[in-house]
Order: C-alpha cells, then structure tokens, then sequence
C-alpha cells in the first residue's frame, strides 16, 4: 500500500511539474506575441496606440484567467489522489481482534517470558532470533545488550505483537502473549522507539496521542518530570509549541522526551523503550535513565541500551548476540562470567564504540 502510495505521489509531482510549467510559458509566450502583433498593426496604422492598450489589458486578464483554470485542475487532480490514498488506509484490514482470543486481561505490571522463541523476517532465510529464552521480572528493569543486529528491537517488536514468532511462545503473566486482547494491549503497552514518531502540531497533540482524556495538569507534570521545560523550551505556552512538521524544530532529545512523556501519561503496566536515550548526551542520558528508574516502580520495563548509564540503571540483563541469548543475568556477575559482556562493557566504558 506504501508503494502504491508513493506512486500516485509519483503522478502528482509529475502533474505538477509538466502542467505548471506549461501553462506560463504558453501565457508568456501569447503576451509577447500580442504585443508584437499589436506594435505591428499601430505601424501599419490599422489600429490606434489606445486601442492597442485595451486589447493588450484585455488579453492579459484572459491569460492570467486561464493559469488559473490550470492550477485549479492541479489542485483537483491532488484532490483526487488524497481521496485515493485515503481509500487504500481504510482498505487496509484491522489489525487481528479481540474475538479471537480477549481472555487476559493487564491489570498488573507483568512477568514476561520468552520460551525458545524463534523468528524470521520475511523473505529472510535466516532466523533473527534462535530458541531466545529469558524471563523478564515484574516491576523490574530488564535490559536487552548487544551489539547492533544483535536481535534486541525484535524481542521488543513481539512483545508489542508488531510480529509474531515462528516458533516457541511469549507468555505474559503465564499466558500466551496472543491470548491478550489487542486493545488491552495497546492500552497497557507502551512503547517508545528509538526514533519517536512525533505528530506535526503542538505537544499537546502529540501528548494527547498518549492519552486522549489527559487534563492540561497531567501534561504539565509529565513534561516537567521529563525535564522538557528545561531543555530550550519555555515552560511558558509549552503545551500550545507548534512542533513543525513531524517534530522538525525539536532536537533528537526533545523528540525523546516527547515520547518519554507520552509513555509516562499512559500510565503503562509493561513499557518497552528502543534504545530511550540514544538522541541524548552525558548528563541528559544519566538524569533520563534515573527517571525512568523513579517514575516507573510499578511498571514492567524492558528496553535495549547501548549506553553504560543505562545497562547500569537494569536490574536484570539479557546479552542477546546474532539473534542468540549468550547469557543473562545481575551486572556484576555477567562481568565476572561473560566475556562477550565484560568486552561490550568495557568498550563502552573506554568510549570506543557505540553499541
Ligand atoms: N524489517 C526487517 N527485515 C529484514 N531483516 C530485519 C528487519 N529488521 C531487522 N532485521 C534483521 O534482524 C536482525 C536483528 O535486528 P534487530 O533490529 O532486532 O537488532 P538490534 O539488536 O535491535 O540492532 P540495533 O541495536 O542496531 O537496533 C538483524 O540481522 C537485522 O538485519
């Protein structure tokens, strides 16, 4: 549908480009012809200079008369693709319901646990995740570390049902992950990702996403607690700041905490987080990593980190390596018995390498 999409957009800049160009050299090209032939017939005396002014005011009423018509018939054609891409998102069909299953209920924050799971990306022939097995603890912090492609977003990408495995099961609170009402799901679930998908509008738009019947007080409190009023933004009118298209006059970490803040206001009972702070520095990194830490007790979290502040944040590590479970475990005992982490750590600790 995405593809289609960008092919009647395809179409409109082609419409656009061709016809608009047309038009005005045509128009221009019948001014300088009207002009001339107008001087032409006063040299031969068969009209008067007046005349020739009329004829010429007339005619550029006609033409700028008829690059309209043309713009109208652009904005008609746009008209027509919007109506068509509009079409194709309501025939996409709604993502796989309740009746099915609408069993489990998240009144609680919850243990999660993946039992030798298994998963492929289409039309992949390797698996990106191979008999993963660990468990993550309620009201816990879990990490998934790794190095990049490791496997850790699509760990959090089944946890959110984004995708299913292919093999093994997800169990949440003992259950299987599918037997949980999608829209119970979505409600207790949040999930913020690495690169936030900000709304273009203001920040009470974009929090509102988070929560629909959210007061201007809960927003207020939510952006102070993640410290946005304090990043270049005025607490003065934060909540009515236009972001600019898709968030443009916001900075990586703005965006971040934006998304910190939507996830804060849905009050979530599992909050999965890709890489939360990796638009962030120093000592934003550290007072984010503490928030989440405060401001989540009574939440379920599990995020991917790359940065020591927050591997050091978990209480409980998973070391995920080309889509396999190395080993899991409390910090201090994964540096004293997993190479691969005491190296990962290390580097990280140098400034090496992001992981
Ligand atoms: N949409 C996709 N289609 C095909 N392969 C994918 C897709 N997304 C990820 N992969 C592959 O799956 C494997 C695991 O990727 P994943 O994004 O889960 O790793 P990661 O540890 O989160 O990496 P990073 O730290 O860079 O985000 C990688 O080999 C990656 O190339």
């Amino acid at each position: 549908m995405i593809s289609r999409a960008f092919q009647s957009g395809k179409k409109l800049i082609y419409l656009y480009s061709g016809l608009g160009p047309i038009t005005q050299i045509l128009s221009q090209v019948g001014n300088i012809l009207a002009i001339l032939y107008g001087a032409y017939q006063v040299a031969l005396g068969n009209m008067e200079f007046t005349a020739l002014l009329m004829f010429l005011m007339y005619f550029s009423y006609f033409s700028s008369a008829t690059t309209a018509i043309a713009s109208a018939v652009g904005q008609f054609q746009q008209a027509l693709v919007g109506v068509q891409r509009i079409d194709e998102f309501m025939a996409v069909p709604e993502e796989e319901n309740a009746e099915k299953t609408g069993v489990l209920k998240l009144a609680d924050a919850p243990v999660v646990v993946f039992d030798e799971v298994y998963h492929q990306y289409p039309p992949e022939q390797k698996h990106s995740l191979s008999e993963v097995s660990f468990a993550v603890p309620a009201k816990k912090i879990t990490a998934l570390v790794g190095e990049s492609g490791g496997g850790k977003t699509t760990c959090l990408g089944l946890m959110e049902r984004f995708f299913m495995p292919i093999g093994g099961k997800i169990t949440i609170d003992g259950h299987n992950l599918s037997d949980l009402d999608i829209s119970e799901l979505r409600e207790r679930v949040a999930f913020v990702e690495q690169e936030p998908c900000i709304l273009t509008g203001t920040i009470r738009d974009n929090l509102k996403l988070g929560r629909k019947t959210s007061t201007d007080d809960d927003m207020i409190f939510v952006l102070t607690q993640v410290g946005l009023s304090t990043t270049g933004i005025g607490q003065e009118n934060l909540l009515d700041l236009y972001v600019g298209e898709s968030g443009l006059s916001l900075s990586g970490g703005q965006k971040q905490r934006i998304a910190l803040a939507r996830a804060l206001i849905r009050d979530p009972k599992l909050l999965l987080m890709d890489e939360p702070t990796s638009n962030l520095d120093g000592l934003d990194e550290e007072e984010v990593a503490e928030l989440i830490r405060n401001r989540f007790q009574d939440t379920t979290v599990v995020y991917s980190a790359h940065r020591l502040s927050l591997i050091l944040e978990a209480d409980w590590i998973v070391v995920i390596k080309n889509g396999v479970v190395l080993d899991k475990g409390k910090h201090s005992d994964l540096l004293n018995r997993c190479e691969y982490y005491r190296r990962l750590i290390e580097a990280q600790a140098h400034g090496k390498v992001e992981l």
